[in-house]
């Protein structure tokens, strides 16, 4: 532990001290409300590194300069009278979706969730819309041992996640509001033995099931343009810049989404996802969500298990899913390029 953060650790209810709260990483997380239930931590047990410095703890995102919500005229809920009904089309949050839908199947694989009815095709694309808003699918198995959980057919697809949210009707209990409910693991940031630091859970994870959301300042792409230019890590710095891009469309009618989207930072102020290290074989994905429809061009990006995951393994996303492909040659002068050290046997050798 750093002197100043060892001093402050056990000081730190010292009225002395008191100046040094607001950027001891420890006060940080422990004045979550979440800490006693599932509590973030921090362990290094390879060598002497503390966080760094210049990094804050958060639990909800920050609006940066010339960033807004919409306004409360144009902020909309569903009116179902109980939460049973958000998981089907009626709810106005799953509106523009055909009745055969939003099945209410327990098991994907026995029941095939989307089976040819639903909103999806067999490949996990989506099928041809009405109109020029896309349908919508409840995301998550309704009931039984899975209840909660994304279903199958959406792992490997690009959908975004419609859900309820505080504008509703509906109660906080909505089986429609996984991602609204928030982090239910707790999260350890360990440093691993050669990529810095790394996240796990004590918990073991269940495929589809969420785990947090990617936290960070939400700034406009000017800003981040400002920022890539002037980062000291050059182009590393789109490691720590995420595109609210799900919903951008040069055609919008929103002028909000008609691009360029706004970005999220999570280089010196996020949650315990910004230690998410890259895995060519990774066991979570990123998933768009949006709450409020008038909010999409602020959607989240919400961290959701692909596979089963068993307690202290590491949690890993693909930081270019979908661009990069197994068995690739790099591109450019390998010289140049960060080398991935994920391990895994489908490595494809290089970051970037
Ligand atoms: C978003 S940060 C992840 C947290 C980071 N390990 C830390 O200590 O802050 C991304 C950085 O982690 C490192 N990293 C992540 N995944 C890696 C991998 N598979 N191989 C090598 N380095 C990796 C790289 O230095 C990368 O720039």
């Amino acid at each position: 532990m750093e002197l100043a953060t060892r001093r402050h650790f056990f000081y730190h209810g010292n009225e002395e001290y008191v100046h040094e709260r607001p950027d001891c990483h420890w006060c940080q997380i422990r004045s979550f409300p979440t800490h006693q239930t599932t509590p973030i931590t921090v362990v290094n047990e390879v060598d002497g590194e503390v966080l760094p410095s210049n990094f804050r703890f958060i639990n909800e995102r920050v609006f940066g300069q010339g960033v807004q919500r919409a306004e409360e005229s144009f902020r909309s809920g569903c009116a179902c009278a109980s939460d049973a009904s958000c998981q089907y089309t009626g709810c106005l949050c799953l509106a523009d979706i055909d009745e055969s839908d939003s099945n209410d199947d327990e098991d994907d694989e026995m029941n095939d969730e989307f089976g040819g009815r639903g909103g999806f095709n067999e490949d996990g694309s989506r099928k041809p819309t009405r109109g020029s808003e896309p349908q919508k699918a409840y995301a998550y198995h309704s009931h039984g041992a899975k209840a909660g959980r994304l279903r199958s057919k959406l792992h490997d697809s690009k959908f975004p996640l419609y859900e309820c949210h505080q504008g509703c009707a509906c109660t906080a209990q909505c089986p429609n509001r996984v991602v609204e409910r928030g982090r239910t693991l707790p999260l350890e940031i360990f440093r691993t033995e050669n990529r810095g630091w790394g996240v796990r859970s004590s918990h073991s994870i269940k495929k589809g099931q969420f785990v947090d959301c990617y936290l960070g300042e939400i700034i406009t792409s000017a800003e981040a343009d400002r920022r890539r230019a002037a980062s000291a890590i050059s182009q590393r710095k789109d490691v720590y810049l995420f595109a609210l891009d799900k919903f951008t469309d040069p055609e919008s009618l929103d002028p909000r989404l008609r691009g360029p989207p706004l970005e999220v930072d999570g280089e010196f102020m996020s949650g315990p996802t910004r230690f998410i290290n890259h895995s060519c074989a990774p066991n979570l994905r990123i998933f768009a969500r949006v709450g409020d429809h008038a909010d999409k061009h602020l959607h989240d990006l919400a961290f959701f298990a692909i596979k089963d995951i068993p307690a202290g393994v590491e949690l890993t996303f693909d930081y270019v899913d979908g661009v990069a492909e197994e068995g690739e040659e790099p591109s450019g002068n390998v010289e140049d390029m960060t080398r991935c050290l994920c391990g895994s046997s489908k490595c494809r050798k290089f970051l970037w």
